[in-house]
């Protein structure tokens, strides 16, 4: 199965973000989407989820065009971690995991013992089991960025988009939530993510694509793509390098 966006002119309807754009992810990999601010990644991340509808060319999923599909199938294929927000109602964070697993039943219907079992698997899994029973709106913007993770995975979907999912985490969290985006992928899952840290692209992502003003710059590997002179060039902004024995490091110049 594959995610793909063919030609994709993206924006909004009083502006053009971006256009030409292609882009590929297949099941088990992890694709990492850089850009300045303002360049139109997360215009593309909403394109490909089908929550804005492409000005021109198509989204398709597994050939067939993204729109034709209902919401609810879309749903339980696609999930999505959108950049941390402040819910008005308080939901306990139990509740708000629960409702990932909406596309899998009757929408009325009460939750399963099953859909309980696996929203506490995920809880588990992500180090927030005991905020379980918190209201959502009284954690802290880390943790909320955690249980929305915890909602996408609770989806069981094929594909997880990821918007910026390190931004407000610790360093522990930060390596933790690399750690889950290796692990979806090795468990078959296609996974795309953005970030403002050339690092965590290292890290989590087989391949980078480089998004600035609504224009590729480039993509590929990201051993090949992420060097000093690109990212420079990506960001017009001095970058240095660090090698040695166990890997390369960027920080900003
Ligand atoms: N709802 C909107 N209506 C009109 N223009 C928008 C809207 N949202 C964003 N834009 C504009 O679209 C362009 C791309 O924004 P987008 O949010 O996709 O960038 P980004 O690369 O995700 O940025 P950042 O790294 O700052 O999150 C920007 O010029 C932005 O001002």
């Amino acid at each position: 199965m594959i995610l793909e966006g063919h030609q994709l002119t993206i924006g909004y309807p009083d502006r053009v973000v971006g256009t030409g754009l292609d882009v590929k992810l297949g099941k088990g990999e992890v694709l990492a989407l850089l850009g300045p601010n303002g360049g139109g990644k997360t215009t593309l991340l909403k394109t490909l989820l089908g929550l804005l509808v492409p000005k021109a060319g198509e989204v398709r999923l597994d050939g067939s065009v993204l729109s034709a599909r209902s919401i609810r199938e879309r749903a339980r294929l696609i999930a999505y971690v959108p950049q941390t927000h402040v819910a008005t109602f308080a939901f306990t964070v139990e509740a708000v995991v629960l409702m990932g697993r909406t596309a899998h039943g009757d929408l009325f219907s009460r939750p399963t013992t099953k859909d309980r079992a696996i929203v506490a698997g995920m809880l588990d899994r992500l180090g927030i089991a005991p905020l379980a029973q918190r209201p959502y709106t009284m954690i802290s913007g880390g943790e909320r960025q955690l249980v929305l993770l915890a909602r996408a995975l609770a989806q069981e979907p094929q594909f997880v988009v990821l918007d910026e999912p390190t931004a407000n985490l610790d360093f522990g969290n930060q390596g933790k939530v690399m750690r889950e985006i290796r692990a979806l992928a090795a468990s078959g899952l296609g996974v795309l993510f953005t970030t403002h840290d050339p690092n965590h692209a290292l890290r989590a992502a087989d391949r980078a694509y480089l998004l600035r003003g609504g224009e590729r710059l480039a993509e590929g590997p990201v051993r090949e793509i992420l060097t000093r002179e690109r990212l420079e060039s990506l960001y017009g902004a001095p970058v240095q390098m660090i090698t040695d024995a166990t890997g390369t490091a960027f920080i900003p110049g």
